[in-house]
């Protein structure tokens, strides 16, 4: 295998997954034309539609059981996630092809080296005939999908998970038609910058390897970091203040002891600290916490734009909580990834990352802390998939992915 990963590959029996919602029915329509070429240059080819919801995961088992050595996704980034997921499962040299058809479609941009809309058909085909095999880390998630913090489960990502107004933004265009395509997500975004209560949040990053610091150019200036940040014993204090003269002694030291039982049950201690070299956890009131395999979210948002997919490392970039005029201005920055060069973000690679709920969420009432939940959501590849607390850990070389390499 070459310095940079990379070798050919001979697809022997093509497994194909449609499906036939994404980008507003376009998979579907595109599906005869697809079909035609593929069948041109491949002698065996199974395929499925997906049916449902979730049916990503169904239709690849099924592939990988009748022996596909590829696998074509037509779709999004969320059946595109669903496919990774069982082929990692499976743990068979089986590789990943994208033909990238959905509404924001951003696993897909740095495979095609940015070239994905000036591709045609034929032009995808020949590239997944042709075979250049990429090794890509992953990601895996471990978080919890019900409010309650009772179901915990764990998901492969191979390019960007979120945490804060990212993927409360992401739970609203799940939910919309996007019918705006690519701009659902832009709307969203605004709508949802009025509406979004930023909370406070603990990180660690596990060991952490910072880049050498960037400038601040004075035009880009947000709120400097030191001002906006929220010390949560702060907050825990002034809470403390508020409660007093509240509870009985005695029913204050019996809660004490409840929340400690729950914060040691959920979330504090799940192994990461064995594992890794630990850096210290900051608290803050955060805007998004991003952690990239790959460069894009939000339909073309470059959050991670030094990311390298096979460096055996996450790119971080948490954004603060600040106004509403720089939030947006973060928001547009993103798309160019200028956003590093503003004050108050903060961008390193790790190769675990621990997000935790302030030690303040359990003095809510149950009904208060579902609600809050809203903003401690997790959303894998765009999909909205669950809440906090979460711990992320790189799983290096875990896919192969078949690429697009510019012929001289
Ligand atoms: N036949 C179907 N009916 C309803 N939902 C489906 C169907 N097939 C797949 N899904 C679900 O649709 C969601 C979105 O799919 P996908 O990501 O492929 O398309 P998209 O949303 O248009 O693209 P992107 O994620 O790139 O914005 C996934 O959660 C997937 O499980």
């Amino acid at each position: 295998m070459s310095k940079n990963q990379k070798s050919t590959w001979t697809t022997t029996h093509l497994g194909v997954i449609v499906n036939p919602t994404s980008s507003k029915g376009k998979a579907k329509k595109m599906w005869p034309e697809i079909l035609k070429e593929l069948k041109k240059n491949f002698k065996k080819i199974s395929f499925y539609f997906t049916e449902r919801k979730r049916d990503g995961f169904v239709k690849s088992r099924k592939l990988i059981e009748e022996g596909c050595n590829t696998i074509l996704v037509i779709s999004g980034d969320g059946v595109i996630n669903e496919v990774a997921n069982e082929i990692i499962k499976s743990q068979k040299k089986i590789a990943l092809a994208i033909i990238p058809i959905g509404t924001g479609s951003d696993t897909a941009k740095p495979i095609y080296k940015m070239m994905q809309d000036k591709l045609k058909i034929n032009d995808f085909i020949r590239i997944i005939k042709k075979g250049d095999l990429q090794v890509y880390d992953v990601g895996k998630a471990k978080y919890y999908t019900t409010k309650a913090l009772d179901t915990r489960v764990e998901r492969y990502f191979v390019n960007i998970a979120s945490v804060g107004i990212t993927a409360y933004i992401s739970s609203k265009v799940n939910k919309s038609s996007k019918k705006l395509g690519a701009m659902s997500y832009a709307w969203s975004c605004l709508q949802t910058t009025t509406s979004y209560s930023f909370p406070p949040t603990l990180w660690t990053v596990f060991d952490r390897k910072d880049f050498p610091k960037v400038e601040n150019k004075k035009n880009g200036k947000v709120e400097k970091e030191k001002e906006i940040e929220i010390e949560i014993q702060e907050e825990e204090e002034e809470e403390e203040k508020e409660e007093e003269g509240v509870k009985e002694e005695q029913e204050e030291e019996e809660e004490k002891e409840k929340e400690k039982e729950k914060t040691n049950l959920i979330g504090s201690h799940w192994g990461m600290e064995e594992k890794y070299n630990i850096s210290p956890t900051q608290k803050k009131k955060i805007a998004f916490f991003a952690m990239g395999i790959g460069r894009f979210f939000g339909g073309g948002m470059m959050v991670c734009p030094k990311s390298i997919v096979n460096d055996g490392y996450f790119d971080c970039c948490v954004a603060p909580s600040v106004s509403l005029k720089e939030t947006i201005q973060i928001m547009i920055k993103l798309r160019s990834g200028s956003h590093l060069k503003l004050d108050g973000i903060s961008y390193t690679r790790g190769k675990g990352v621990k997000l935790e709920l302030p030690k303040s969420i359990w003095k809510l009432s149950e009904k208060k802390r579902k609600k809050e939940l809203d903003n401690y959501q997790i959303e894998l590849e765009g999909e909205d998939v669950g809440f906090l607390p979460a711990k992320f850990e790189v799983v290096p070389k875990a896919l192969n992915v078949i690429v697009y390499k510019i012929e001289n």
